[in-house]
């Protein structure tokens, strides 16, 4: 069987000669061509497992051979070479349709590493997804918005170009995530989803990056950062516009560099990382605002994938609500009664499909014979909270019976109102259980309401709960 057969463009005969000499020594034919005239030429005779090309070329740019192989040779990556910090011209051409870039002076062992991953897609089907009729997406729904969205996912899986999901909360985003991931040739490698809101500030270099034995009191071990855990794979950085200022300087450095270092290392590291962000926020906003910095946000949102909420595509409703009742009681256990469609449809679900499978699971427990009547759902929007009374009391004495959460023992002392706290963080601590606690008093333990009354996202308050070792009664 012959070697997969890369072609490369570029007019500068040294770097040509350097990628030639790589490419051979990693087994794989080479036809190099110094025009786009020349490429063209190659193009039309043979099929290529990748071609890379130069972006500046005597006879024309690089970004027209993009559109012109994206369209006409479909399932060819192809990969461009850009000036070093460049920024503009691979974004460019990522969203041409590139399948991914490398900056000058090409740093060797990330070519390779960009070759091998284009190996790997070149043995999948051009433009089919890696998914067969064997394994159905992960993606319920049969509106044209899902099935719009499951054919961008198709394409995107394709390629390395960051990808920005946007939507609301609940609304699918890291399952869109997931897809691509498992669509892609990366689908061996990891899937690590990282939630930004949820990490301490301080731990966060050592979180993404990882450290090095010894390089600070409690360092007792080297250990991975999730840009190592992720390494062939894809990182994704849930509520990215939760990262802090300093966290995004560092972490655009890791992107365009491709490489990290762990705290307490001298050296740095190469990694392989498809990005993934999302977030329920209006990102451009947060960087009209100051609160995030214009070249991550540009780097983040080369393509941006949106999820429509769930009241947007009530056509999915039916089967998606099937699908959950089945996963919750067993195939063909638990149905829906007559008007409960109509009920739900008729609901705004501003927790989207996470509300929705809250709503069924409570459900569930009321039914009779595993039948949801419409007496079942408790849909009303939660009230709004009334204002946290600074030290709390007892809250869930006050609560209703059925879904009084616990929470491990309180420990903070109650405060005479105009007394200083001994111990700032306790209190702190104690005054944040008990708010979450009336929350989830108030929304019958229905966790995304009551993230929503706090105006935290779902993540966070499961995050918090945990912290502060709160628990559903039943838990
Ligand atoms: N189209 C869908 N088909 C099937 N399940 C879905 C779909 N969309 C969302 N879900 C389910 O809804 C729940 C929430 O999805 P997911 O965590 O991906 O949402 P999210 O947008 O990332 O939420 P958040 O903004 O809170 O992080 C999950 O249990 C997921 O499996």
């Amino acid at each position: 069987m012959s070697s997969p057969r890369i072609l490369v463009i570029d007019d500068e005969a040294d770097l040509r000669e350097l990628l030639e000499i790589t490419l051979l020594k990693m087994g794989l034919d080479v036809d190099s061509a110094e025009t786009l005239g020349q490429a063209r030429a190659f193009l039309a005779k043979s099929d290529y497992a990748l071609v890379l090309t130069d972006m500046r070329l005597p006879d024309g740019l690089g970004i027209d051979l993009v559109r012109e192989v994206t369209t006409l040779y479909k399932g060819t990556p192809i990969a461009v070479i850009t000036a070093y910090g460049s920024a503009e011209n691979a974004v460019v051409a990522l969203k041409a349709g590139a399948f991914d870039y490398v900056t000058k002076p090409v740093a060797l062992d990330q070519l390779r590493i960009m070759v091998q991953s284009a190996l790997r897609l070149s043995t999948a089907p051009a433009g089919e997804p890696q998914l067969d009729a064997a394994t159905p997406s992960r993606l319920i729904g049969n509106s044209s918005a899902m099935q719009g969205l499951r054919a961008q996912i198709g394409r995107l899986a394709r390629s390395m170009a960051p990808i920005s999901i946007t939507g609301e909360s609940g609304s699918g985003k890291e399952l869109a995530a997931r897809e691509i991931h498992a669509q892609s040739s990366r689908a061996a490698k990891p899937f690590i989803a990282v939630n930004c809101g949820a990490i301490p500030e301080a731990l966060m270099e050592a979180e993404f990056f990882g450290y090095r034995k010894g390089s600070f009191t409690g360092a007792g071990e080297d250990r991975d950062g999730f840009f190592q855990a992720a390494n062939g794979g894809t990182l994704m950085l849930d509520e990215v516009a939760d990262l802090p200022l300093a966290m995004q300087v560092k972490l655009l450095r890791a992107i365009q560099e491709r490489r990290v270092r762990k705290i307490g290392a001298t050296a740095e590291e190469p990694v392989d990382v498809r990005l993934i962000s999302a977030t329920h926020q209006d990102l451009a906003k947060c960087v009209e605002t100051g609160k995030f910095r214009q070249d991550l946000f540009y780097r983040l949102n080369v393509i941006e994938l949106s999820l429509p909420p769930l009241r947007e595509r009530l056509d999915d409703l039916g089967l998606l609500a099937n699908t959950v009742l089945d996963r919750l009681a067993g195939p063909g256990q638990a149905k829906l009664g007559p008007q409960v469609l109509d009920t739900l449809a008729a609901y705004s679900f501003p927790g989207n499909v996470r509300e929705l499978e809250n709503v069924l699971e409570r459900a569930l427990a009321f039914a009779n014979d595993g039948v949801i009547e419409v007496g079942d759902l408790s849909l009303k929007s939660a009230r709004l909270a009334e204002p946290a009374s600074i030290p709390a009391s007892a809250p869930v004495a006050d609560a209703p019976a059925p879904a009084a959460p616990v929470a491990s023992p309180a420990s903070a002392p109650v405060q005479a109102p105009d007394a200083l706290p001994s111990n700032l963080p306790e209190y702190l601590e104690q005054v944040e259980r008990d708010i979450i606690l009336r929350a989830l008093a108030q929304t019958q333990f229905n966790r995304t309401q009551a993230a929503q009354l706090l105006g935290i996202s779902f993540r966070q308050l499961r995050y918090q709960m945990q912290k502060l070792d709160i628990h559903a009664p039943e838990d």
